[in-house]
């Protein structure tokens, strides 16, 4: 068992797959045995997160979920613990696993309630796993209610009770750790399930991970970009910014100052429309006309607050840019304009890579889809978006998941609300633009520059607000190294 971090690209697994790997398992095993394997390490991660704990509360549904808490349970008592059992299942109708489960708590002389205790030190989540299928109602509901308001740690066994484990939809409780048990689920990490989930332990049962496809990769902490002593600006590639309509010109800056930052070579930034500003602060930035970029030999951003501006220039963005950004207003305009997207389809056949950066409503119009649906289902839509445009696409937001054709598709565990402020997807931008500008391969691009942008608001010192600017400016391949960012992916 061990709590997840980003050490590696860890395969995760949804409903299906988890099925079949606790099959896979199970059949090489005693019978019960992986139960009893699920309920030790839930009572064994419950003592070592409360040591002093006395007074365990578990609830206990009416499946497998269940009997994992009825088998941690049956560990805790023997510790000298006070497991206080709350059971909503029929006798008549459990599996048989949790049947055996209930047999032996009855024969050890647990008592089982069916109302929660008057009081408890912590709280067991163990009334739905992977069997969730409806929103939790009546007694279910209260439940989970009394531990999400019980002012004790709520560890959840294998996911917070209704929450989708394909989708990270519903939940009911919202714990402060969560067990996942034989598999990680991508639920726990993207769309509700960060924050359902709390902190993430894992216990694989002695499954092999290996048998079965992931339905989606944790993205790693990427290594630092070696820049040898012996380079020149040239050999980090150039970037160019074309967006920042009338009264926009800030996203168009914000994106140029990351790309510097994220170590591009140079920078250049063409506002349309908008007459040549100087950018106090930021002298490196080359402000040109955009008709004068030779865009062929850039990596260009292109649409952060570009306005109906973007429109007219896309089409020989998408003609001539080899490695390409688009973001906001040019992902509006594609959805908008059909006549671009032979333009857009064209790409991959050359060599050219292309990567969308779309935020769920961006998305919702590009698939031609309501923002809820695209939330409803964050991988097969970031996988919709990949496969319809033949790029790279990157559906930002909590979990934010990076997809294409025929990869499997990446979720990255970094970044917090704190992100949720004007102009950071600006700088998101920029950053993977200087990534496609110093050659990376876009979907290792896009998934290392969404781990990095994630992990410098991570490391925003407390009390400090995060703006966009100052977000940019943490960017700088240093300021990750002195975060200890080393490993390779
Ligand atoms: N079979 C085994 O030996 C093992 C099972 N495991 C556990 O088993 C879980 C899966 O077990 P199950 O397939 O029995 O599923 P669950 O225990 O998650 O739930 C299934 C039951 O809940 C009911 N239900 C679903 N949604 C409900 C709702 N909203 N309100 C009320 N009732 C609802 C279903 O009708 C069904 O009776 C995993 O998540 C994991 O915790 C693992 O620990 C590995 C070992
Ligand atoms: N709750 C959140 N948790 C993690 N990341 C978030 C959250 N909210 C926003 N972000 C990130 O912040 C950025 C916001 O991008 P976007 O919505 O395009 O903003 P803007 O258009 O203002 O630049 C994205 O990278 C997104 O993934
Ligand atoms: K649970």
């Amino acid at each position: 068992m061990r709590r997840i971090t980003p050490d590696r690209p860890w395969p995760l697994h949804g409903n299906a797959g988890s099925r079949a790997l606790e099959a896979r398992t199970a059949a090489a095993l005693p019978p019960n045995a992986l139960m009893q394997r699920a309920g030790l390490s839930v009572a064994r991660l419950a003592l070592a997160l409360a040591p002093h704990a006395q007074r365990f509360w578990l609830a206990c549904g009416p499946g497998n979920n269940g009997g994992d808490g009825l088998e941690a349970a049956l560990h805790l008592a023997r510790w000298g613990k006070q497991p206080l059992v709350s059971w909503l299942g029929d006798a008549g109708r459990l599996p048989p696993d949790a049947q055996a489960a209930l047999q032996r708590v009855r024969a050890a002389g647990i008592a089982l309630a069916d109302a929660p205790p008057g009081a408890h030190d912590f709280a067991i989540d163990a009334l739905l796993g992977l069997g969730s299928a409806r929103p939790l109602e009546g007694r279910m509901a209260e439940w989970a209610e009394r531990m999400n308001s019980g002012g004790t740690p709520v560890l959840a066994v294998d996911l917070p009770s209704g929450l989708s484990a394909d989708t990270g939809r519903g939940g009911g409780v919202r714990a402060t750790h969560t067990l996942s048990l034989l598999t990680l689920k991508p639920g726990l990490f993207t769309g509700g399930g960060r924050d359902a989930a709390g902190e993430i332990w894992f216990d694989d049962l002695g499954a092999d991970l290996a048998a079965e496809p992931p339905a989606a990769r944790l993205i790693p902490q990427p290594g630092v970009m070696a820049r040898p002593h012996d380079s020149h600006k040239g050999r980090f590639g150039d970037v160019a910014v074309v967006g920042g309509a009338p009264g926009m010109g800030g996203a168009a800056l914000l994106a140029a100052s990351a790309a510097l930052h994220a170590g591009a070579g140079r920078v250049f930034c063409a506002l349309l429309g908008e007459p040549m500003p100087l950018v106090p602060g930021q002298p490196e930035l080359m402000l040109r006309d955009w008709a004068s970029l030779d865009l062929a030999a850039m990596a260009v951003a292109c649409g952060c607050g570009g306005g109906d501006a973007v429109r007219a220039v896309l089409p020989r963005v998408l003609s001539t840019a080899r490695a390409l950004v688009l973001d906001a207003d040019a992902l509006n305009a594609v959805a908008a304009d059909a006549a671009l997207h032979p333009l857009l389809a064209a790409r991959p056949a050359r060599g050219w890579s292309t990567v969308l950066t779309p935020h769920p409503l961006e998305a919702a119009r590009l698939l031609g889809a309501a923002t809820q649906a695209v939330q409803a289902d964050r991988l097969a839509s970031a996988q919709a978006l990949a496969d319809r445009f033949r790029c790279v696409a990157v559906l930002k937001g909590s979990g934010t998941v990076v997809a294409a054709p025929g990869q499997v598709p990446w979720i990255n565990p970094t970044g917090t609300a704190a992100l949720a402020t004007g102009g950071t997807g600006d700088v998101l931008a920029g950053l993977l633009a200087a990534r496609l500008a110093a050659g990376q391969d876009a979907f290792e691009a896009a998934g290392q520059g969404v781990f990095l942008h994630g992990a410098a608001a991570d490391r925003w010192p407390v009390g400090h607000s995060l703006t966009a600017g100052a977000l940019a400016k943490a960017l700088s391949p240093r300021a990750s190294d002195q975060a200890g960012i080393r490993q390779g992916c």
